[in-house]
């Protein structure tokens, strides 16, 4: 457990200013300086094909479970997890009461006084907290939100005297939607091993830490077609499990070198595979890039939650076959985590270190 808090020290921050309140400042009273830091010389430089939305796969988690339909449905995961790296999963069993719970707390935390969410992320240090930018390298550009973190399971992991008291219900939402979220991230994992072959145990070490992050984007009158709200990654995680609080359009997935934008059915949860993911299947399944786009009127609000094994773990390439080529190297989880929030990626990815060189 003591390792699990290790998870904090990790990674480069810089303190930046609150985009809410710059996004708040009246446009002609914005200076030019304010605004650089987050153009993006490169965010047309490939496709955005809304006309693939639609394709994003669906899973049924009731359907996985339900003997008539578990073979065609585990067959649509395998596919999913192959061919997109993203699916929506609906019929999750996370209940309305909680889902509803979480977006009222978030969307009142985010409309609390610049001060008020300050001090809460002031009194936590964390990595990607509240008015800090993480970055990659020092050329990499702002992105265009506020992001407030939190370490939620498993207990001993988190320090709950951290988590935001106001509004008044918040702790107690974030409590109830994260340890339904642990308990659906475990099934979907076990899901998830029965697409690829394996015991389910091999996948049930992966998921012992989850990361909460609510991602606040706000509006950008002025620019918004030339700012991101977060730049194209992929996650570090094993899987991350996504709900849209405010579902403004936004995200878009990466697929044959253009931009899908994916629009979250109304009940749905987005699922992805994370970099861990792919390195245990040895590549199979992808851990996609991602980003997130601007409205120039509506403000957009998520909630991550990443999932992770514990901090001294390791994840190493499961092979199908005696004769399938070894892709990735057996990746210690700690060290794989400090490289991908370190400067040091030298323009590759990184799950792309954590390949075995091919000669
Ligand atoms: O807000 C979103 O839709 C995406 C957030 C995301 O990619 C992340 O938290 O890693
Ligand atoms: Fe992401």
């Amino acid at each position: 457990s003591d390792g699990d808090s290790r998870w904090s020290k990790l990674g480069t921050t810089l303190p930046v200013r609150n985009v809410q309140a710059l996004a708040a400042v009246a446009a002609g009273e914005l200076t030019g300086d304010a605004i650089e830091r987050y153009i993006q010389p490169d965010i047309d430089a490939d496709a955005v094909i809304p006309a693939h939305s639609d394709e994003v796969p669906v899973i049924d988690l009731g359907r996985l479970t339900d003997a008539e339909s578990v073979e065609a449905e585990t067959a649509k995961l395998r596919f999913a997890c192959e061919e997109w790296g993203f699916f929506q999963l609906v019929n999750h069993g996370v209940p309305d009461e909680i889902i509803l719970a979480i977006r009222r707390d978030i969307e009142k935390f985010f409309q609390l006084p610049l001060d008020v969410k300050n001090a809460y992320a002031q009194r936590q240090g964390d990595l990607q907290g509240y008015g800090q930018a993480f970055i990659l390298s020092h050329d990499q550009k702002l992105d265009w939100a506020d992001m407030f973190g939190l370490y939620t399971q498993p207990p001993q992991a988190r320090d709950m005297s951290f988590w935001p008291s106001q509004p008044p219900m918040f702790r107690n939402s974030i409590e109830e939607y994260s340890s339904k979220l642990m308990k659906l991230a475990r099934s979907v994992a076990t899901f998830i091993a029965k697409t690829l072959d394996i015991d389910p145990e091999l996948v049930a070490d992966k998921i012992v830490v989850q990361y909460v992050r609510m991602n606040y984007y706000p509006p950008c009158t002025l620019m918004p077609e030339k700012v991101l709200g977060f730049s194209p990654h992929s996650d570090g995680s094993f899987l991350t499990i996504l709900l849209e609080i405010i579902s403004v359009q936004g995200l878009q997935i990466r697929r044959h070198g253009a931009w899908i934008p994916v629009k979250p059915l109304a009940n749905a949860l987005l699922v992805n595979v994370g970099d861990l993911l792919e390195i245990m299947t040895n590549g199979k399944y992808k851990s996609i890039e991602h980003r997130v786009t601007i409205n120039a009127h509506k403000e957009r609000l998520s909630i991550s939650a990443f999932h992770v094994p514990k901090y001294d773990g390791i994840v190493s390439p499961l092979l199908g076959t005696t004769e399938e080529k070894v892709l990735y190297k057996t990746t210690k989880v700690e060290e794989y985590s400090r490289l991908y929030l370190s400067k040091k990626l030298d323009g590759k990815r990184a799950q792309d270190h954590a390949k075995l060189s091919q000669t």
